[in-house]
């Protein structure tokens, strides 16, 4: 007897041949790559050389110009505004250098926030693993500007896994922080990868942040030139000297 499997695609996001031009610069030209799920990926390149505009593309934020991204399965070209909006929110997250919390909301109502704009009503349980992950457990009445912004990110980071998205990018999310706090951070997202199998995908220009990814993708002039795997610190500085 035969039976027909229908595999899922092993990646959360993958692109095909992806080009984005804004006037004669192509900011990316001609990416293709797949992110696995489960895997925690670090994006690095010069100034200019297209990690913005990838994200932008892979994450749905923006379109390309050419080529196809899917999150799974799912062509991103074939949606309407509307339908990539809700995909967005609620199956990817994301976490920014600036934190973007909402200044008169409390530490829960951001976190709950992806929820309650998609209608959706909190998981009490995984909503307490994550406070407590993000060690917020204590503060989730207070207001962002009493936090300081390594307690910021943490509450974005959680706001980022509450809705459990397929994949979570994360645009420099340490850029403004201490070591110690840019280290918590990282460890938070890197737990996100081992603990719940999630897929993470890091804008970085620090090499101690790209370390903490399973492999490293370089862009040069909107492409992919080169990918390191189980990076160290200063492998990712020489491969960066070298690049
Ligand atoms: N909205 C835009 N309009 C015109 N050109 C743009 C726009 N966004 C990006 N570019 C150009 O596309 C190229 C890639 O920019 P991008 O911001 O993706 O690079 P980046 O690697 O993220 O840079 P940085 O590390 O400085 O943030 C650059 O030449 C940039 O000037």
């Amino acid at each position: 007897m035969q039976t027909t499997t229908i595999q899922a695609t092993p990646f959360a996001v993958s692109m095909d041949q992806v080009g984005k031009d804004y006037g004669k610069v192509a900011a990316l030209d001609g990416v293709s790559w797949g992110f696995r799920r489960g895997s925690f990926t670090a994006i690095m390149g010069q100034s200019g050389s297209g990690k913005s505009t990838f994200l932008h593309c892979a994450s749905g934020l923006d379109r390309p110009t050419r080529g196809t991204v899917r999150l799974g399965d799912i062509d991103l070209a074939g949606l309407k505004e509307a339908e990539l909006t809700r995909l967005r929110r609620e199956r990817i997250g994301f976490v920014f250098q600036g934190y973007n919390l909402v200044p008169s909301m409390d530490v829960r109502r951001n976190i709950t926030l992806p929820l309650f704009l998609g209608g959706r009503k909190a998981d009490e349980g995984w909503l307490e693993e994550v406070v407590h992950r993000v060690g917020m457990a204590d503060r989730l009445h207070h207001r962002p500007s009493e936090l300081s912004g390594g307690q910021q990110q943490r509450v974005a980071v959680a706001r980022a896994l509450v809705t459990r998205p397929e994949i979570i990018f994360a645009d420099e999310p340490t850029a403004a922080l201490d070591p110690r706090s840019a280290g918590h951070v990282l460890r938070l997202l890197r737990e996100a990868v081992d603990q719940t199998g999630q897929t993470i995908v890091l804008v970085t220009h620090d090499p101690a942040a790209a370390a903490w990814a399973d492999s490293v993708v370089f862009l040069g002039a909107g492409r992919i030139v080169d990918e390191l795997v189980a990076p160290t610190a200063e492998a990712v500085l020489h491969r960066w000297d070298t690049l």
